[in-house]
C-alpha cells in the first residue's frame, strides 16, 4: 500500500539545491542574453514587500534583526572578482544594458532605492535606475551589527562598480554584489548623484560642530557606524588643526574604537598627536588601538609618555597594567587559565574576547615539501609544552545570540556545509575592509588554485574579494567551541537532537553546525592522522600542545578531522575539504590492507555499537551484553596485524567506551582498570612506573577520549584498594588532562567528583 511520508528537510534541501542547480545551469547556457522576461515595477515591489518581515524576523536583545525560519542558505556560485579600475575610468551603464550571468568589466551603474529593505543572508532591495527602470539588488557581506534600513535606506542612491547580473535561484533576475569594495553609498551632496534624485532643499550649509552633533547623538544612541559618518563628514569641512577638526577626529577615533576599526582610529588619533603631541584624549584613545590590535609595546610606550605629562590618569594606570600583563604572555605563554575559563563561562549569549595575549612558543613556518608550508619545531620540545596559544583573527561561536547558523551551500562544488562559516566570511571581509594592514596576515594563508586580482586599493579603498576571503575561510578555519572539555562521549550518542540538529545532521555531510573561527599561525598546521600536537579552544583563543616529545626541526601536526573513522572515509574528507591525500604511516597501512579487511572491521564496529542501547535497561541485560561485547572487540582487535606503536586501534575507541562503562555499571572495577590499560596500549601508549613516578615510555595516539582512559585507571585503581597506582596515575592524568583540554586547571572541576567518590584523595 502507498504510505505518503511527509518530506524531511534533507528532501526539501535537496528538492530546493537541485532546482537552483537545474535554474543555474539554464541560466548559464543564455549567459549574455537579456532576460526573457521582466516584472514590472509593481511586481517587484510587491514580491519583495510580500517578503513577510514579521513572520521571518525576530529583533535580538542587540536591537539586530535575525531570521527565525530556521537556517537559511547562502548559495556561492559564480565567482567572479571585484572591481580594481578606479571609477573615474568607468563607463556608465542603465538596467536596460545588463546583460545575464556577466561582471559588466568596464562599467558602473548608478542607482536609487525605491523599497524598505529586506535582509535574508544578504540585504536585498529593489531599486530604478534614472529611466525608472528596476531591478531587485543583493548587497552582500555588509556589516551585520547594521540594519538593512541604516545600510541602504529608502531614498539611497548608490553605484555599483561592474555590476553582476544573475539569475537567481529562484529563476527571478537580480544584481548581486559580493564585493564591499564595489557598492559606494552616496550622500545628499555627492555630486556623482544625477540631477533629478538630488534633494529638493539644497541642505542649508552647515558647520562642522553640527556634523559633531549628530555624531555624538548617534555615538549616545550606539550607533557608532552613523556617529563615525557625521564625523567624516565634520572632518570634510573643518579647518585642518582646528579646534573642531580634533574634536571631530577624536571622536571618530572613539567610533572607530567601538567599531573595532582599530587602524582607522589609531590613524585619527595620531593626526590629533601630529597637532598636539601631549593631547591626553589622543595619547589613551591611540594606545587603546595598539592594544586591541595586539601591538602591546607601542601601546606601552604610549600611556608611559601619557602618564609622565598626566600621571593621575587612572585608566591610563590601569590599561598600562594590564599592558605589562600581556607582555608578559606574550612572552612566557603563562596565562591565569581557570580565571579565564571562568570569565567565558560567564558569557553566556553574550559575544566575548578573552583579555590576553597571543604567545608564539618555540615554532616557526617552513616549507613542508608536497604539503606546501608547515610549522616546524625550532628546538627540542616536551610532551605537553605549550607551542601555541593563538588569538582568533576572527571567530564566531554558536552560543552567542548573534551566532547565525546557516548552510553556506557551493554549488559548483555541490557541497553544503552547516554552521557559523556564512558569517564567518562576512565578519572576515567586514574586518578585512576596515583593518587592511592586519590583513596581510590573512592573504598569506593557503588559497588551493584561487587566482587574486592585482591591486590593494581602488579609490582609495581596500578591494575585498569575497571569493578570495571564502576560499581562505573553507581552507583554513577552524569548526570549534567556546571551551575544550572532556564529555562523556556516550551522552553523545545518546543525547536526542534538537529539531535544528536533525536539519543539520541531514543537510550538511559533517553532520554537524559548528562554530567556526580563523588563527593565523594554526592555519599553517599541516594535517596527519596520528598528529603529535594537539589543538583545544578557550573562547577565542585556540591552544596547542605538544602531544609528545619533539626534535627541533620536526614538523608539528593536528589531526583535522578528529573521528573513528577507516581510512576511505577519510580520504574522501581530505580531499573533498581540503583538496590533499593524506599519507601518513595509519593511511598507507590501511590503504595497503588486503581487500576486506576495512569492510570486516567496519561492520564489527557498526555491531559492537549497537549495543549501546543496553545502557538504558537493567544491569541484568548489560551484563548479559558484556560477553558479546569482548567477542566483538576481540574481534575488531584481531583485523589489526601491524603493531599498535605504528597502527594505532583508532577505530575501537567507541566499542571500548561501551564496553567499559558496561563494566563500570556492573561494578567490576578489576576489569575496568585491566580494559583501560589494554585500550591505551592499543593507541600506542606505553606506560610504566619508574623511581615512584608513573612515565610513559612511547606515546599514543591522543584523542579526548584518552583522558577517560586514564581516568578509568586511577577510579578503578583506588576502588581496587589500590591507592598508590591511583595517586600515581592521577598525576600523568592531569598531564594528558592538560594536552587535550588545553590547561590542566580546570581538571579537578571535571573529574573531582568521580575521584573522590573513588576514594581518590583530591588536594
Ligand atoms: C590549513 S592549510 C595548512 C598550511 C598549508 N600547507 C600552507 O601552505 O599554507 C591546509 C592545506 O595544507 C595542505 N595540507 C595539509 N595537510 C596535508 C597533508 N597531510 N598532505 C598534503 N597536504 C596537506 C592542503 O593543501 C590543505 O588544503
Amino acid at each position: 500500500m502507498f504510505r505518503y511520508e511527509e518530506p524531511t528537510w534533507a528532501d526539501q534541501w535537496f528538492n530546493y539545491f537541485t532546482r537552483a542547480e537545474k535554474i543555474l545551469k539554464e541560466a548559464e547556457a543564455r549567459k549574455g542574453e537579456k532576460p526573457l522576461y521582466k516584472p514590472s515595477r509593481s511586481q517587484y515591489i510587491f514580491y519583495h514587500n510580500s517578503f513577510n518581515r514579521e513572520a521571518s524576523e525576530e529583533v535580538g536583545s542587540d536591537g539586530i534583526r535575525r531570521s527565525t525560519v530556521g537556517l537559511s542558505t547562502n548559495i556561492a556560485y559564480n565567482e567572479h572578482p571585484p572591481c580594481t579600475s578606479p571609477f573615474a575610468t568607468l563607463e556608465k551603464k542603465f538596467l536596460d544594458d545588463l546583460r545575464l550571468e556577466l561582471a559588466h568589466r568596464g562599467s558602473y551603474i548608478i542607482l536609487r532605492a525605491v523599497v524598505f529593505p529586506n535582509r535574508y543572508v544578504s540585504v536585498s532591495t529593489i531599486a530604478e535606475d534614472e529611466n525608472g527602470e528596476v531591478e531587485l539588488v543583493q548587497i552582500y557581506n555588509q556589516d551585520d551589527r547594521r540594519s538593512p534600513e541604516c545600510i541602504v535606506p529608502e531614498g539611497q542612491v548608490f553605484i555599483v562598480k561592474e555590476p553582476y547580473f544573475k539569475t537567481t535561484s529562484s529563476g527571478g533576475t537580480s544584481i548581486r554584489v559580493d564585493h564591499v569594495s564595489d557598492i559606494i553609498f552616496l550622500d545628499g551632496e555627492d555630486e556623482r548623484i544625477p540631477e533629478k534624485w538630488r534633494p529638493r532643499l539644497k541642505l542649508l550649509a552647515r558647520r562642522s560642530l553640527d556634523w559633531k552633533d549628530d555624531g555624538n547623538g548617534f555615538y549616545k544612541k550606539k550607533q557608532y557606524f552613523e556617529a563615525a559618518q557625521c564625523y567624516t563628514k565634520g572632518l570634510e569641512i573643518a579647518e585642518p588643526g582646528s579646534v573642531s577638526d580634533i574634536f571631530l577626529l577624536l571622536n571618530r577615533a572613539q567610533a572607530y574604537l567601538e567599531l573595532g576599526y582599530n587602524e582607522k582610529a589609531l590613524i585619527d588619533a595620531d593626526k590629533v598627536l601630529s597637532y598636539e603631541p601631549l593631547n591626553q584624549k589622543a595619547l589613551y584613545r591611540s594606545a587603546l588601538a595598539c592594544y586591541k590590535d595586539g601591538d602591546y609595546e607601542s601601546a606601552k610606550s604610549r600611556l608611559v609618555k601619557l602618564l609622565k605629562k598626566f600621571p593621575e590618569n587612572k585608566n591610563a594606570k590601569e590599561r598600562l597594567l594590564r599592558t605589562f600583563q600581556r607582555l608578559r604572555e606574550q612572552r612566557t605563554g603563562k596565562y591565569e587559565f581557570l580565571k579565564m575559563r571562568n570569565q567565558v563561562k560567564e558569557w553566556g549569549e553574550k559575544r566575548g574576547k578573552l583579555d590576553c595575549a597571543e604567545y608564539v612558543g618555540p615554532v616557526r613556518v617552513g616549507k613542508a615539501g608536497g604539503k606546501g608550508r608547515g610549522l616546524f619545531a625550532t628546538r627540542d620540545v616536551k610532551f605537553g609544552e605549550l607551542l601555541l596559544c593563538s588569538k582568533a583573527f576572527k571567530v564566531c561561536h554558536k552560543e552567542a545570540a548573534n551566532a547565525r547558523l546557516e548552510i553556506l551551500f557551493n554549488l559548483k562544488a555541490r557541497k553544503g556545509q552547516a554552521g557559523t562559516h556564512s558569517q564567518l566570511v562576512q565578519e572576515l571581509i567586514q574586518e578585512l575592509y576596515h583593518n587592511p594592514k592586519k590583513a596581510k596576515r590573512f592573504y598569506d594563508l593557503h588559497t588551493g588554485d584561487y587566482k587574486r586580482v592585482r591591486g590593494e586599493t581602488v579609490d582609495g579603498l581596500p578591494i575585498v574579494d569575497s571569493h578570495l576571503v571564502m576560499r581562505i575561510m573553507l581552507r583554513n578555519a577552524f569548526e570549534c567551541s567556546r571551551l575544550s572539555s572532556v564529555d562523556d562521549p556516550l551522552e553523545n550518542l545518546f543525547r536526542e537532537k534538537t529539531e535544528v540538529e536533525k536539519m543539520i545532521a541531514e543537510a550538511s555531510p559533517t553532520g554537524t553546525a559548528e562554530g567556526s573561527g580563523l588563527w593565523i599561525m594554526p592555519s599553517y598546521i599541516n594535517h596527519s592522522c596520528w598528529q603529535n600536537s594537539t589543538r583545544s579552544f578557550l573562547g577565542d583563543l585556540l591552544i596547542v600542545r605538544a602531544a609528545r616529545d619533539l626534535s627541533e626541526g620536526e614538523e608539528i601536526t593536528i589531526n583535522y578531522m578528529e573521528n573513528e573513522s577507516g581510512v576511505q572515509k577519510r580520504q574522501k574528507a581530505f580531499l573533498s575539504e581540503w583538496g590533499f591525500e593524506c599519507k601518513c604511516t595509519m593511511c598507507e597501512i590501511e590503504t595497503a590492507e588486503p581487500q576486506g579487511v576495512q569492510d570486516k572491521r567496519d561492520e564489527l564496529v557498526e555491531k559492537a555499537l549497537k549495543f549501546k542501547v543496553y545502557l538504558k535497561q537493567s544491569t541484568e541485560k548489560i551484563e548479559s551484553g558484556v560477553a558479546p561485547m569482548i567477542k566483538l572487540i576481540k574481534g575488531i582487535e584481531a583485523t589489526y596485524t601491524k603493531p599498535e606503536f605504528i597502527h594505532p586501534r583508532v577505530q575501537l575507541l567507541s566499542p571500548t567506551h561501551i564496553l567499559q562503562t558496561f563494566l563500570v555499571r556492573t561494578e567490576r572495577p578489576p576489569d575496568v582498570f585491566f580494559l583501560a590499560k589494554q585500550s591505551l596500549n592499543g593507541l600506542g601508549f606505553k606506560i610504566a612506573t619508574k623511581g615512584g613516578r608513573v612515565v610513559i615510555e612511547r606515546y599514543g595516539h591522543m584523542c579526548y577520549p584518552v583522558v577517560n582512559l586514564f581516568v578509568h585507571v586511577v577510579t578503578a585503581g583506588a576502588m581496587m584498594g589500590d591507592l598508590l597506582t591511583a595517586v600515581l596515575w592521577r598525576n600523568i592524568t592531569i598531564k594528558i588532562y592538560e594536552v587535550v583540554v588545553g590547561e590542566k586547571e580546570s581538571f579537578f572541576d571535571a573529574f573531582g567528583r568521580a575521584l573522590l567518590q573513588a576514594g581518590v584523595p583530591v588536594d
